[in-house]
């Protein structure tokens, strides 16, 4: 674990408290200005104004004339899969619908195609080199599906590449086994619910695979919200946590569902009915707003500002998958501002402390915090608004990546 000592920023995006936030305060973005952080052995030690190098040997950056910001933490991606849909672009700016193209065999079956044929050594090189590329955009913090096998066999092929990244990777891994992310062709989906019951999960939970959340895709024409719900059970028997896709193209009840298990998150939401809104308040559900896909299937955006009125710990992921090749949290950010109508305030916390929420991760990551792992970006500008307000080309705006308190680059 490294130390570092970054001198004179002209901003440092601060959190005293380093929690989760809601309502008005979602609005609100610590800044410090013109003073210095200090990071011994990994952990974020001291922010303030000319603080000395405490003993020899930690290194000194000058960040005069730059913002120093937390790691963004990405609420919901999908890195593990072989080939791209860049054809069903073309299907879809045509007038296809995405269920179309699902249900006539592409979408989601193609990839698992795809994934199923591809050799381990491969599916494992593609999600590090896309986690590599998350990672120039600032994400420091992923969390990672399987659900491209629907087998149990390529889906443990997969959570096997997540635990890998999860050892390797300098991005720190949360790894959710999505195990009924679309019914295989030519099965039933309350059968397929049984198998997944019965054997996959059984399966899987003794494989040892380091498994932290449980998946379903709950949505019409997939899983309806009571198969959803014995799986997700299944799930929180063997003690994963409950974040799932909810009410994405139809509103079918995933919501009330989720909130009747004590999700710790729901993603998508475009769907939600307020009296979920209400329920996932009072019970501190975390709403993971994906609006990549909100742009890209030009859905009706969800109800970001009325979850936000009602206190509802409001998160973002990019949702990288090959509907939505994304990788940057900072576009994310700036199609939240424009889609879902929040303030710049509210979506740079939505993708920092309160993503690190979704994934149970406040103690130690989403701010820059004292105690909390020393990660952070040195933006090349004097303001964090920046991250939000460039429209592309985020990387060049990363002067330097500190991981655990270490110059990555
Ligand atoms: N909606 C379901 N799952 C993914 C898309 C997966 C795919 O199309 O390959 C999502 O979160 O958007
Ligand atoms: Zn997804």
């Amino acid at each position: 674990m490294a130390s570092i000592l970054l001198k004179n920023c002209s901003e440092v995006v601060y959190s005293k408290d380093g929690k989760e936030k809601v309502g008005e305060a979602l609005g609100v973005v610590e800044v410090l200005h013109d003073v210095d952080v200090l990071i011994v052995d990994g952990k974020f030690k001291q922010v303030g104004k000319d603080l000395d190098v405490p003993f020899e040997g930690v290194e000194i950056l000058d960040c005069a004339g730059k913002a120093v910001i937390p790691g963004f933490v990405d609420g919901h991606t999908h890195p593990v899969f072989d080939g791209d849909r860049a054809n069903e672009f073309s299907m879809k700016l045509a007038g296809a619908s995405y269920m179309e193209i699902h249900e006539k065999g592409g979408g989601i079956h193609y990839t698992v195609d795809q994934t199923r044929n591809c050799p381990e050594e491969k599916l494992t090189e593609l999600c590090l080199r896309r986690l590599d590329q998350m990672l120039s955009h600032g994400t420091i913090v992923a969390e990672a599906k399987s659900g491209y096998g629907l087998d149990c066999e390529t889906e443990m092929k997969m959570l096997r590449v997540i635990k890998k990244a999860k050892e390797t990777h300098p991005v720190k891994i949360q790894s959710t086994y999505l195990c009924a992310h679309a019914v295989p062709p030519g099965r039933d989906p309350a059968e397929m619910t049984k198998e997944i019951v019965e054997e996959h999960i059984p399966t899987v939970a003794k494989a040892g695979l380091g498994v932290d959340n449980i998946d379903v895709f709950c949505e019409k024409g997939v899983y309806d919200a009571e198969q959803s719900r014995k799986m997700l059970e299944a799930g929180m028997e063997r003690g994963w946590h409950v974040n799932f896709h909810a009410e994405e193209l139809n509103y079918i009840q995933g919501g009330e569902m989720g909130c009747e298990l004590n999700a710790r998150a729901m993603s998508h939401l475009e769907l939600l009915s307020s009296s979920a809104i209400k329920s996932m308040s009072q019970k501190r559900i975390a709403g993971v707003i994906l609006p990549t896909t909100a742009y890209i299937l030009k859905l009706i955006p969800p109800p970001v500002r009325e979850m936000i009125r009602e206190n509802v710990i409001v998160a973002l992921g990019s949702d990288f998958n090959p509907n939505a090749p994304c990788f940057s949290m900072p576009l994310v950010m700036h199609l939240a501002c424009i889609i879902c109508k929040m303030n710049m305030e509210e979506a740079f916390n939505a993708a920092t402390i309160n993503a690190a929420y979704s994934l149970g991760l406040t103690d130690s990551y989403g701010s820059i915090t004292e105690g909390k792992v020393g990660s952070c970006l040195v933006l090349d500008a004097p303001s964090w608004k920046h991250i939000v307000y460039q429209l592309g080309n985020h990387q060049n705006l990363m002067k330097n990546i500190i991981i655990n308190g270490r110059i990555h680059s």
